[in-house]
């Protein structure tokens, strides 16, 4: 910040922790916190890497200008010779959905974990060098969340010993793969395997799409890009294709490891919620706190909305969330890397968990991210709609995270199938285990009555951790015994879905905060950072019990009198936290150039720099603009013949 005003300086010097400690604790360790300070420097500084032009851009450009940074990115790694950390971390800040993400995200993991020794030793190191280019085929036309349903086939031919791939109908075109419209060269297919006219399931094949040498497709392969896609610029850098297959390679696939990849991918889906939480957060306090409207009295200076309690109720618990998912991701990566040993190991015993914890708290963080991006939106006011502010490009590329890797909903409802298992087995030898062990206490939960008889006793995490137990265990019996009414399970669970759905968001909910609570339990150094994050732990749990009040009264976990001491509770916290807002947000340690935002900017500096690049639009290279001679001024001499007459 050497010579440049720090509009902020006065907010940043009211923060009561340390927060070279607290972007320690949010980058996970010092390690990560410097590896990433130094490549997010890199890709700031590099002029190929500018983004400011994207919303601009034609279709045509802006996918090719994805593909010059990717190439260049790819040149830088080789030259500076980076780690797969570093690279990873340097793709993550050019920030640009592009096919890359595919091949490194999907493809590469998939050939990891389904394809055998044999099959890796030959696809990888091909796959590492970048000389072929993977991504990954699932969904069709006619079917993405319902997996069984695919219709492409893959029948094996013992005398040529291949499989053709084949797409019998126009819904079974392989439709949406991100990177295979116009760049990938290799796919993962799935298909059904089908050996000796017998149907075997759903299983991934490794398919050479595109030719090495001129990139023309191989024969009997009909490949395109599927069209635009909503927001402009946002995800449209990136090739969604569509194909249909004729001939190809080889098999692979131990039986249950198909779906590993899913698993994989939306484990890393949650910590890149708390990424673009964060970073529409980070983009809204800051100008919370340049911002300012009415108050003044006697010509004065006016409020900063920042301190509209209003405004704080809408943006503190988007900030709580952000830490909370930060802490909730960790986390996961911990269980996702536990889960895999053990599969290694023939292991299976927590894999039902590991798939109903990603796939829950995949639905939960990506569908509270997506809203809160567009409630930082509008807690921007008017210039939040503007590109400028990055917010609407972040929405337009974030939003699909609600469908894609499965769709929320149908997310929630595998969650459902775990907890209704997990309660048709309460009372018999299987103890429940991991994040449904409190389902263990069943009884106690059913019966419980909450201690809460004034504000502070709701900074007990052990009142609060109750509270959200009894909540759900109750919602999760409620549902059971109405399951056990039908006749016919499968209609039941139809007709029930909405509860289900319900009970599984609480079961997820509780996750989050007890993954938050247990987080404050390990050493955390530095000046106020625990407090701060306690802080921050109280906000997100009583937000959520004050927005999903009806579940917590029409559950009897809490009575009225509590719920509305919990309100008296948060607005307390939002003043404890109010003087640490800007700190919480640096913490985060984002570069101008990933936020993306003038209205975010480090240094407060809004209004010229809006000025500045309002300037910049391609509509005002002209003062006069193209079309006035044969659109405006002719309009405006009939006008003129008219009012004569
Ligand atoms: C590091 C960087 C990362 C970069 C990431 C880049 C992001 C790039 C952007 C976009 C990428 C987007 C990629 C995609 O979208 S790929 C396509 C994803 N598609 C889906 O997610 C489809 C969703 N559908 C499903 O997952 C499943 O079909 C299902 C709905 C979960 C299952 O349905 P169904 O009821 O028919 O069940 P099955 O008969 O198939 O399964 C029976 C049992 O298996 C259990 N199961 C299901 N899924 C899993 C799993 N993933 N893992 C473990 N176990 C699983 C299921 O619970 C059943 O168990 P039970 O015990 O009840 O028999
Ligand atoms: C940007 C983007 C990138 C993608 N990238 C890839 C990729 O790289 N590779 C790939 O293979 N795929 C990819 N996809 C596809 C994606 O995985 C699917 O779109 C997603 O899994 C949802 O499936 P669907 O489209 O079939 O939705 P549908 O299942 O058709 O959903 C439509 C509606 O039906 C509801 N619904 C469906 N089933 C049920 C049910 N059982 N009970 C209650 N409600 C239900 C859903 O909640 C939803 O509201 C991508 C999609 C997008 C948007």
């Amino acid at each position: 910040m050497d010579g440049v005003v720090d509009h902020l300086a006065d907010e940043r010097n009211k923060a009561q922790f340390d927060v070279e400690e607290m972007k320690i604790v949010w980058a996970g360790s010092r390690h990560v916190f410097e590896l990433s300070d130094r490549i997010a420097r890199l890709v700031a500084s590099d002029p190929v890497f500018r983004k400011d032009n994207r919303a601009t851009l034609s279709r045509k450009d802006l996918f090719k200008n994805t593909l010059r940074k990717a190439a260049h990115a790819w040149k830088r790694i080789i030259e500076l010779r980076l780690s797969e950390e570093e690279a990873s971390k340097l793709r993550f800040y050019v920030d640009e959905a592009a096919f890359t993400d595919l091949h490194w995200g999907m493809f590469v993991p998939a050939i990891k974990g389904q394809a055998t020794e044999e099959q890796q030793q030959k696809w990888l190191p091909l796959a590492y060098k970048m000389q072929i280019i993977g991504c990954y085929a699932q969904t069709e036309l006619g079917h993405g969340s319902n997996v069984q349903g695919l219709e492409t086939t893959a029948t094996f031919d013992p005398q040529t010993d291949e499989f053709d791939i084949h797409s019998p109908t126009l819904t079974s075109s392989k439709w949406w793969p991100g990177g295979l419209g116009k760049v990938s060269t290799h796919a993962v297919v799935y298909a059904r395997l089908i050996t000796d006219g017998q149907e075997h399931g759903v299983h991934g094949f490794i398919v050479q799409l595109r030719s090495l040498d001129d990139h023309l497709p191989l024969p009997g392969i009909t490949i395109g890009d599927i069209g635009m896609k909503f927001g402009n610029g946002a995800y449209n850098t990136m090739d969604n294709g569509v194909t249909r297959n004729g001939k190809c390679v080889r098999s692979n696939v131990p039986r249950q490891l198909i779906y590993g990849t899913m698993v994989f991918v939306r484990q890393t889906i949650v910590s890149d919620a708390s990424c673009a939480l964060s970073r529409a957060v980070c983009i809204a306090t800051r100008y919370s706190a340049v911002r300012r409207q009415f108050g003044s009295q006697n010509g004065g200076v006016e409020t900063q909305v920042i301190d509209y309690k209003t405004q704080q109720n809408r943006l503190f618990p988007l900030l709580a969330a952000a830490y909370a998912f930060r802490f909730v991701g960790e986390w996961l990566k911990w269980l996702y890397t536990d889960v895999t040993q053990r599969l290694q190991a023939n292991d299976f015993s927590t894999l039902p968990e590991a798939h109903a914890c990603t796939a829950g708290l995949k639905s939960l963080t990506t569908t509270f991210t997506a809203d809160a991006i567009e409630e930082c939106r509008k807690l921007c006011g008017g210039h939040g709609y503007l590109c400028s502010s990055g917010l609407p490009e972040l929405f337009a590329v974030y939003v699909p995270a609600c469908t894609y890797e499965g769709d929320n909903v149908v997310l929630l409802l595998q969650v459902a199938r775990f907890l209704m298992k997990t309660v048709s087995q309460l009372g018999s030898e299987k103890k429940p285990v991991g994040t449904t062990a409190y389902m263990g206490r069943v009884e106690h939960l059913m019966q419980c009555r909450c201690s809460v008889q004034k504000a502070e006793d709701w900074l007990n995490p052990n009142t609060i951790l109750e509270a959200f137990e009894a909540r759900t265990a109750r919602m999760s019996v409620a549902v059971a015994q109405k399951l056990a009414q039908f006749a016919n399970p499968e209609e039941g669970f139809l007709e029930l879905s909405p509860n289900l759905v319900e009970a599984s968001v609480a079961h997820c909910q509780l996750i989050v905060v007890s993954k938050f609570i247990e987080k404050l339990q390990q050493d955390i150094p530095g000046k106020g950072v625990k407090e701060l994050l306690g802080m921050l732990c109280n906000i997100y749990a009583l937000n959520i019990l004050h927005k999903h009040l009806g579940d917590f009264l029409s559950t009897g976990s809490i009575t009225p009198k509590q719920g509305s001491l919990a309100n008296d509770q948060l607005r307390s916290l939002y003043s404890q936290v109010r003087p640490n807002a800007i700190a919480l947000v640096d913490a985060f340690n984002y570069t101008d150039h990933y936020l993306g935002s003038v209205l975010g900017r480090y240094d407060g500096n809004v209004y010229p720099k809006l000025y500045e690049e309002a300037w910049k639009d391609p509509l005002n290279d002209s003062v006069v603009p193209d079309g006035y001679h044969e659109y405006i001024r002719p309009l405006l001499k009939n006008q003129l013949r008219n009012a004569r007459l």
